[in-house]
């Protein structure tokens, strides 16, 4: 009989699950870069699990993101967040797509340096401002400059999304080249030197 040799796509996502392990996937990062859209397909492919932290934000409390930062502002939120974020990461593994400001509360990236393998997905303000720039539903960007607002966050939270495990650079090509890209990243272990475009 003849050996079945696998094909690229099939050993790629193989490869990537076997190197995860038993660990969760994270993927973290500014607004707009994919996490939410990419999250699933990537799980689909590990063959785990996927939950949006955001949306399981949304289906506990029965509000909407937005109606949470009206109604109980940004800390609270937060707090909410590490809560469910540290009850998503428990029966791992599975793919878990953060908002884009669970990894800069220190609480939350403390817990998810336990045990779980975190993705940046990083892009520039052009590409990240023409994708958030149609929707209305980011609260933290219902400001006098959203652009500016926007390029402020780069700023003040790159540093800390560097502290990522892997980092892949999101680009405007089709949501399946992502894909593979997070599964190749997961299996070169793309390390802190190559993080920078
Ligand atoms: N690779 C991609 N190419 C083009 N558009 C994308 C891509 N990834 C995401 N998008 C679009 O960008 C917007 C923001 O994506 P989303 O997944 O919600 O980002 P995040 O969860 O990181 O805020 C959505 O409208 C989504 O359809
Ligand atoms: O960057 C942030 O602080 C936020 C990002 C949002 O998620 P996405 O990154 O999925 O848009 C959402 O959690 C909330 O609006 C706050
Ligand atoms: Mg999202």
């Amino acid at each position: 009989m003849r050996e079945q040799v696998p094909t690229p796509a099939e050993s790629l996502k193989d490869r990537a699950r076997a190197a995860l392990g038993q660990r969760n996937l994270v993927l973290v990062g500014l607004m707009g870069v994919g996490k939410s859209s990419i999250g699933r397909p990537v799980a689909q492919q590990l063959g785990i699990p996927f939950v949006d932290s955001d949306a399981e934000i949304e289906r506990v409390s029965r509000m909407t993101i937005t109606e949470l930062f009206a109604a109980y502002g940004e800390l609270e939120f937060r707090a909410l967040e590490t809560r469910v974020i540290k009850r998503l990461l428990q029966d791992g593994p599975r793919v878990v797509s953060t908002g884009g400001g669970a990894f800069i509360d220190e609480s939350t990236r403390q817990q998810v340096k336990r045990g779980s393998l975190s993705v940046w997905l990083k892009a520039d303000l052009d590409l990240l401002w023409n994708r958030v720039n149609r929707h209305d539903e980011r609260p933290l960007l219902k400001t006098e400059n959203p652009k500016q607002t926007l390029e402020n966050l780069m700023n003040e939270r790159y540093p800390i999304y560097q502290e990522a495990d892997l980092a892949v650079l999101s680009r405007d090509v089709g949501k399946d080249i992502m894909v593979r890209e997070v599964l190749a990243a997961i299996v070169e272990g793309k390390t802190a030197e190559n993080k920078m475009p």
